[in-house]
């Protein structure tokens, strides 16, 4: 199993401070970022990747500076960006075999890897189609084609859910339960249902800093016995902002009984989102 470490990162953009001493560890797996616009999701993986430079910290991959390694660490690793550039003229197939020259693929492994690929994303008939011609939907699918193209060892998306159907995300969850045997797997993500089912590790974030980082079954005994059913007729008790919804339930966290009628409820990865939000430390 592989470990990539982030010690202490930091990015600065003149005065603003987007990551503040960010420690967090990415095992062979899936490993979730889970945070709400603006937490610093996409910085950390720019960083991560090289994309753009940290302020301060370190990365490791093995405990090994992945900046000392270079090209050896870039070989291992594929990012796919939240908007992700294509040459529209191209056919998927000229995209894919322009993809896998750059990733320096051997020749006669090339076709059948591009065909391996476009299988997996349900895109196998449009091989010889002009990329102009895809749906936003056939775009994104494409680009989750070229980022497991080669089957890299570090795998990052970057909301690769967006523009997707739920049957599409659906089949985006079984790529990654698939590929996560072999390879470390980041997913930045706002959207809980997209990675609910699937992590094995969480990272919270909110304002630039980690909030949790464990696997969910390690994070819902933090808040097992604070997460609350509120029922119709208590709603009108709590402060607005003091509820989420989840389904057709109005919950809240509370270390005490919120509400008269209020009924206890099982942790779900909702909650760990909502809590990572709250100001007090839940899971400290
Ligand atoms: N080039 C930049 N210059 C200044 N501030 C930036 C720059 N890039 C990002 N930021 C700021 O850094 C913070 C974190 O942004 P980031 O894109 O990493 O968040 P995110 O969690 O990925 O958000 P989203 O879910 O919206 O993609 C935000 O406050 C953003 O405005």
């Amino acid at each position: 199993m592989s470990v990539l470490r982030v010690e202490n990162l930091s990015k600065r953009y003149g005065k603003k401070q987007v990551l503040k001493g960010i420690t967090c560890e990415f095992h062979t797996g899936i490993n979730a970022l889970l945070g709400p616009n603006g937490a610093g999701k996409t910085t950390i993986m720019n960083c991560i990747s090289g994309v753009i430079k940290k302020s301060g910290g370190s990365v490791t991959l093995d405990g090994q500076d992945v900046f000392e390694m270079g090209e050896k660490y870039r070989e291992k690793l594929s990012f796919q960006f939240q908007y992700q550039p294509f040459y529209p003229s191209y056919t998927a197939h000229e995209f894919l075999r322009f993809s896998a020259l750059l990733k320096g693929m051997p020749e006669p492994l090339i076709e059948d890897e591009i065909r391996r690929v476009l299988g997996l994303v349900n895109l196998s008939e449009n091989l010889d189609d002009k990329i102009k011609s895809f749906s936003g939907g056939m775009k994104q699918r494409l680009a989750i084609a070229q980022t497991i193209l080669n089957s890299p060892e570090i795998l990052i998306f970057d909301e690769p859910s967006a523009g997707l159907d739920p049957f599409e995300r659906e089949q985006f969850k079984r790529i990654m339960v698939k590929l996560k045997e072999t390879s470390i797997i980041i997913i930045s993500t706002h959207i809980v249902s997209d990675i609910d089912t699937i992590t094995d590790d969480l990272i919270i974030l909110n304002k630039g800093s980690v909030i949790a980082n464990d696997s969910p079954d390690v994070l819902f005994e933090h808040i097992r016995g604070m997460v609350w059913d509120i029922p119709k007729a208590d709603i009108g008790l709590l402060p607005i902002e003091n509820i989420y919804y989840e389904d057709t339930k109005s919950k809240t966290i509370s270390k005490t009984k919120p509400t008269p009628n209020a009924v206890m409820s099982e942790p779900t990865m909702n909650d760990l989102y909502f809590c990572g939000q709250l100001d007090g430390g839940v899971f400290e």
